[in-house]
Order: structure tokens, then sequence, then C-alpha cells
């Protein structure tokens, strides 16, 4: 039979409930064994954060401690390029059966700005999109992005049978969190508990980061 693996890649600066829910979601709606928090160490599309990835990897770890429908998966960070997509789904592809189905797990945000990607047009090869509602998201997806997509998108995973090449908008539960906003918090001195696992705001304490300056 085959498996279903869904990928979640992210910068994770830091985790956040936006992105746990979301992933919980998908696990069910999916009915997976688990999701795959998959970290990036060097963004490929964005400047460095201040917090390195492995207290990233850190804070991902701690805020799926108790929660088994999600995993984390440091592959990002044994490489030392920029952490290209199309690279970790081959290397996932690898660990997989060839009828086995991959889903990469990515916001409206993200899946917007999809053409600028490495080797973007190869992307579908190798997985499925599972494509995130965000609530505070208006963007319109650009026309090479709807080019990508045309004949691909499918209403229902589970009509889905093949291992990789189509497009799939879930609605999760809308949670208007963003990184941006709770560095930002962080950065004015501002609580922000409830935004992150506890686990989560007492790493981002007890190392000091997102201080304000
Ligand atoms: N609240 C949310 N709901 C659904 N998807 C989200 C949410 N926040 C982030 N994502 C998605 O999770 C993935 C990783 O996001 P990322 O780590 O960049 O978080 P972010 O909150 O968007 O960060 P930043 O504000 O720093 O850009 C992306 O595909 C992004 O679209
Ligand atoms: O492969 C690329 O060129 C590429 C460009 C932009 C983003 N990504 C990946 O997309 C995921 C979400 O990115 P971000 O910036 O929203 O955290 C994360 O895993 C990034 O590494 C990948």
């Amino acid at each position: 039979m085959a498996k279903r693996v869904a990928v979640f890649g992210g910068t994770f600066d830091p985790v956040h409930i936006g992105h746990l829910r979301s992933a919980l979601e998908v696990a069910q709606a999916l009915k997976l064994d688990a999701v795959r928090l998959v970290p990036n160490a060097l963004p490929p599309h964005r400047a460095a954060p201040n917090v390195s990835a492995q207290q990233r990897l850190q804070m991902v770890e701690l805020a799926i401690a108790n929660e088994p429908l999600l995993t984390v998966d440091a592959r990002e960070l044994k490489r030392d390029k920029p952490s290209w997509t199309i690279d970790t789904l081959i290397s996932v592809r690898q660990e997989l059966a060839p009828h086995d189905q991959l889903f990469f797990v990515l916001g409206w945000d993200a899946f917007c700005g999809l053409s600028s990607w490495h080797r973007w047009d190869e992307l579908l090869e190798h997985c499925h999109l599972l494509v995130l509602q965000r609530p505070d998201m208006q963007l319109q997806a650009p026309a090479a992005v709807h080019a990508l997509i045309d004949n691909k998108v499918a209403t229902d995973w589970q009509e889905i049978t093949s291992p990789a090449g189509s497009v799939v908008f879930l609605q999760q539960t809308p949670l208007a969190v963003s990184a941006t906003q709770i560095r930002a918090l962080l950065s004015e001195g501002e609580n922000i508990r409830y935004l992150v696992p506890d686990a989560v705001l007492e790493f981002i304490q007890t190392q000091g980061l997102y201080r304000p300056v």
C-alpha cells in the first residue's frame, strides 16, 4: 500500500500556533501518521535570521514534543547550500517507494512566491503541493503560478492517486499569526504568551532571543 508523507518547510523564526495547528490539521485531514516539520538552515529567499538554525530547530522540537502527529526533520541543517526545497524533496523521495505520495505543505503567501523558487517548475515532479489558507493574505497568485497549477488542482486530496503532481487547497482553522508579528512584539518587550507553546516561550526567554535592542 502506498505511504503518504507530508513535509512542512519553514524558517520557523520562531515556530508558532499558526504553523502547529495547521500541521496538525493537515495530519488529521489526510489521515497521516505524521507531518514532518523541516526547518531551513539557510533560507534561500530572505536575509539570514538572527536566531541560528540550531535554535530554530530546537524550538520546533520543543513545540512538538507532546504531539505524536508532528515530527521534526533536520535534514536541511546538514546541507551547506541554500535550503532549496527541490533538494529536500529529492532527498525525501529517495527514502520512499516510487508509488508513495509526497505532499509539500506551504501557506498561501509562500505559494504566491513559488515562481521565484529554485527549479520551481520541477517541484511537482516530486510532490503534491498542499496549500494552506492564511486569513491575512489577500495576495493574488501571479500568472506564472496559475500557469503551473493549470489542470493540476484537485478539489479533494482523496481523488489523488499519483505519487506527485497535484495542487490541493486546504481550509484549515484560520489563525492570523506570523513570526514577523511575534518578533516585533518581542522586540518591543511585549508578552507573546499563547502565540507560541509555553516551552517555546520559555526557550526564547532563557536564551534571550528577539530581545529589545
Ligand atoms: N498563520 C499561518 N497559517 C497558515 N500557514 C502559515 C501561517 N504562518 C506561516 N504559515 C506558513 O508556514 C510556512 C513557514 O512559514 P514561516 O516560518 O516563514 O512563518 P511566518 O509566520 O510566515 O514567518 P515570517 O513572518 O517571518 O515570514 C510558510 O509556508 C507559511 O506560509
Ligand atoms: O527552494 C526555494 O527556492 C525556496 C524559496 C523560498 C522558500 N522556500 C521554502 O519554503 C518554505 C517556506 O518559506 P518561509 O520563508 O515562508 O519560511 C521553507 O521551507 C523555505 O525553505 C524555498
